[in-house]
């Protein structure tokens, strides 16, 4: 099947989808499945690219993977006969392959793990997990296409602090710490819900870990860990991307699965822009009641923060809210390349390398387009659209189905890493597209 998408677009978006389990936990969630003595079993697992990925780098490690209906039963039980010491095959593909570390540094001693893949959004160094795998005493040595990782004894439990509330590199100590031998401490942890929901999963598996309120996460290593049984939390990623396509387009659109507590800061922007929404115990619903929408500013942070992933859906909607809006992005150096297709389509933004709207970022004095300047609202027209990113496509799709007329929009496969079934989403929607 093709890569092109046709969108005719100028028709609010207005209906029900559901969101299912969250693509930046699921992949983590059977990661963790690694260091069970029996099998795992998770549940709400989305059919999206990155948990076919993170599927076949298990089963190249001997891990037995069923999937029916979203439930996922994964049998790690065959991981040391396997002993696979090179995944190179998968190299680029996403960015969980170095997640394995810890894992496999318990279980086999030994791994080579792939180049990452994962959006283009910066540099995305790995330095802080190669820093936390050494001082757990691993030796990590570069070689071509990805690294190769030893333990020579029982890898043992540290004090680590990070420069920088890390998502992966959080991941990465809980996931090696668990079976460390002795207590590890890390300081400016990232505390994302998807994070503490592979707290939850490890601590089903045996693990004892404690979250502080100022960042600190205290692992006590256990000898051995069983498996879990576990429903993802929800992705709220996609539900943000599903209710700024609502805005954007003037819509009303029923979020079936998407939850409050990890979306707070997404509905406290929503609010301020001019949406309405409503909360009930079986999602959230997202419309926009008419009217002017609301310039404002904003700048991505960290959780408890306005995330960084949530920034592309919103930016498409505020260039429909009246005034200046001004958004700072504070976790990315380079996040806002998929604004020059928006500008193509009519939309007035300019972007700088200054900190703008707030306090200064690391990437100020740096030469790094970090902020934007978003001057609205101005009608879109359709274009013909190279998707660049995830989340940078899925905002391009936005534009598309709020300008009027028929845009191409190109590479469309990129959005499936993280948006599951979006084209029988979009119908169910009434957007009107064809594929080519
Ligand atoms: C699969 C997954 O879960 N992806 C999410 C994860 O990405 P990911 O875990 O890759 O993001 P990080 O939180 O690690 O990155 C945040 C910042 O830290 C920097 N950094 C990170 C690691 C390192 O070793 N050195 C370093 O300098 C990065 O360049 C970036 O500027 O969290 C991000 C921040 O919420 C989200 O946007 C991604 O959707
Ligand atoms: C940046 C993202 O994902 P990844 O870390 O998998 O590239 C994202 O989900 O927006």
């Amino acid at each position: 099947m093709s890569d092109l998408l046709y969108v005719n677009g100028g028709t609010p978006l207005s209906g029900e989808i559901t969101v299912r389990g969250a693509k930046n936990f699921v992949s983590k969630a059977m990661v963790a499945a690694l260091l069970g003595e029996t099998p795992s079993t998770l549940r709400n697992v989305p059919q999206i690219r990155d948990v076919g990925v993170v599927t076949g780098l298990l089963q190249l490690h001997g891990v037995d993977v069923q999937a029916e209906n979203g439930t996922l039963v994964l049998d790690p039980s065959n991981v040391e006969s396997a002993h696979v010491a090179d995944i190179d095959a998968h190299a680029g593909s996403s960015r969980i392959p170095i997640l394995f570390c810890g894992p496999l540094l318990h279980r086999l001693g030994e791994a080579f793990i792939p180049d990452l893949g994962g959006c283009r959004i910066g540099d995305r160094p790995i330095n802080f997990h190669l820093d936390i795998l050494r001082q757990f005493g691993a030796v990590v040595e570069k070689r071509e296409g990805g690294i190769h990782i030893e333990a020579p004894r029982r890898l043992q439990g540290t004090k680590i602090a990070l420069p920088y509330p890390s998502v992966g590199a959080t991941e990465q100590l809980l996931l090696t710490a668990v079976r460390a031998e002795g207590i590890t401490e890390l300081a400016n942890a990232a505390i994302e819900p998807e994070i503490m929901d592979l707290i939850n999963v490890l601590q089903k598996m045996g693990a004892i870990i404690s979250v502080d309120t100022d960042r600190v996460i205290r692992i006590e290593g256990v000898d051995r860990l069983v498996g879990f049984q576990h429903t993802a939390l929800s992705d709220r990623i996609e539900a943000a991307s599903w209710a700024s396509a609502a805005l954007a387009t003037g819509g009303d659109i029923y979020v079936r699965g998407a939850t409050q507590p990890e979306m707070t800061a997404f509905l406290n922007t929503f609010r301020k822009v001019g949406g309405e929404f409503a909360v009930d115990d079986e999602g959230i619903r997202f419309f926009h009641p008419g009217g002017d929408l609301n310039s404002i500013v904003l700048e991505t942070d960290v959780h408890p923060g306005f995330m960084t992933d949530w920034q592309q859906p919103l930016v498409v909607a505020l260039t429909q809210a009246k005034g200046l809006s001004i958004v700072h992005e504070t976790v990315y150096e380079n996040r806002f390349g998929f604004t020059d297709a928006l500008r193509g389509m009519g939309a007035t933004i300019q972007v700088y390398k200054e900190c703008l709207g707030g306090r200064p970022c690391r990437f100020g004095q740096r030469n790094f387009y970090h902020s934007a300047v978003i001057s609205g609202p101005t009608p879109l027209a359709a274009a013909d659209i190279v998707v660049p990113d995830l989340r940078g496509g899925f905002s391009h799709l936005i534009a598309a189905l709020a300008a009027k007329g028929t845009s191409s929009v190109r590479g469309i496969s990129l959005i499936d890493r993280g948006y599951e079934h979006f084209m029988e989403k979009l119908g169910a929607l009434g957007a009107e597209f064809s594929r080519d």
